[in-house]
């Protein structure tokens, strides 16, 4: 299966390269880890109002007293032909405006939303790390390291033997034998990045997890994630903070309105970005 998808995304290569002959390679490139190949996501959204109708209060009276009848549906292309080839040893930023489609590329990339048209191909399993990343709430950070050590595939001797540098990592202290529920968004957001950067990712895939860590958790993330770039293969950040972009990826791409308006150099990229 894993050589089935290598083949896959080896042919895929060739073929973006042919017919996307705009595909940017700066220098000094890895082998190719995920292949990006004129994607497009369309989302349905069933019950959803008319574009046309305006939102007041009767017309969401009359809404709903229609929709004892058919629902409608409403499409909304959040990517719309995207093209790119990542390699081994990447940080690629993603950044953009609210709704251009940097988290649905992301968690197309990661396998959870098949491609409406074109395709994504990845060396290696892709493990995405989200803000929502599936922890129990009402589990101990304890409980959910195990688990969530387990969900990513590793043995119960390699969870000894991280553990207590997942807990360090995290800074959640004593909160460690405590439910979830009672972390604040923070202390979630370091336990989840604590976990999933306890094992070396093929593709790892960050939406906004840093966001709401301190300035000391962000520098020892932004460390890890470098250290991850080393070791394993290509990272993918999405953030709205600038900074935090700039200071750990070698790549940025810049999405808009659900496409690519541009793709590059972070310095380049960050400028005309803030300029725009
Ligand atoms: N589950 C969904 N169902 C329908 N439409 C969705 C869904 N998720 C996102 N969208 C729409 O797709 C578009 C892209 O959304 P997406 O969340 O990918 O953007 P984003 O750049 O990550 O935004 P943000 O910076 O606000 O997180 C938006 O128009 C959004 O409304």
């Amino acid at each position: 299966m894993a050589e089935l998808t290598k083949e896959r995304s080896q042919v895929a290569l060739e073929e973006t390269k042919a017919t996307h002959a705009v595909v940017r390679a700066p220098e000094k490139r890895g082998k190719p880890t995920v292949v990006v190949d004129n994607l497009h996501i369309v989302y349905r959204v069933y019950g959803a109002a008319s574009v046309h109708e305006k939102g007041n209060a009767a017309n969401a009276l009359m809404r709903i007293l229609r929709r004892q009848g058919r629902p409608q549906m409403k499409e909304v292309h959040a990517v719309k032909g995207v093209s790119f080839v990542a390699y081994h040893g990447d940080a690629i930023g993603i950044i953009g405006r609210n709704g251009s489609g940097k988290s649905t590329l992301l968690r197309a990339i990661a396998g959870l939303l098949p491609p409406t048209k074109g395709a994504v191909y990845t060396d290696g399993q892709p493990s995405l790390l989200g803000v929502n990343a599936a922890l129990m709430k009402d589990l101990t950070g304890e409980r959910n390291i195990v688990l969530g050590c387990y969900a990513m595939g590793m043995t119960p001797a390699q969870v000894r033997e991280k553990y207590d540098e997942i807990v360090e990592f995290s800074g959640i202290d004593e909160f460690v034998n405590l439910p979830m529920s009672a972390y604040s968004s923070g202390m979630g957001a370091r336990l989840r990045f604590a976990i999933a950067s306890a094992k070396t990712h093929d593709v790892l895939l960050i939406d906004e997890a840093l966001a709401t860590g301190d300035r000391e958790f962000k520098r020892k993330s932004q460390e890890r994630i470098r250290q991850m770039r080393e070791e394993a293969g290509t990272v993918f950040l999405v953030a709205h903070n600038l900074d935090v972009i700039e200071e750990t990826c070698n790549r940025v791409i810049w999405m808009h309105k659900g496409k690519i308006k541009m793709d590059g150099d972070p310095d380049k990229v960050l400028s005309a970005y803030t300029k725009n």
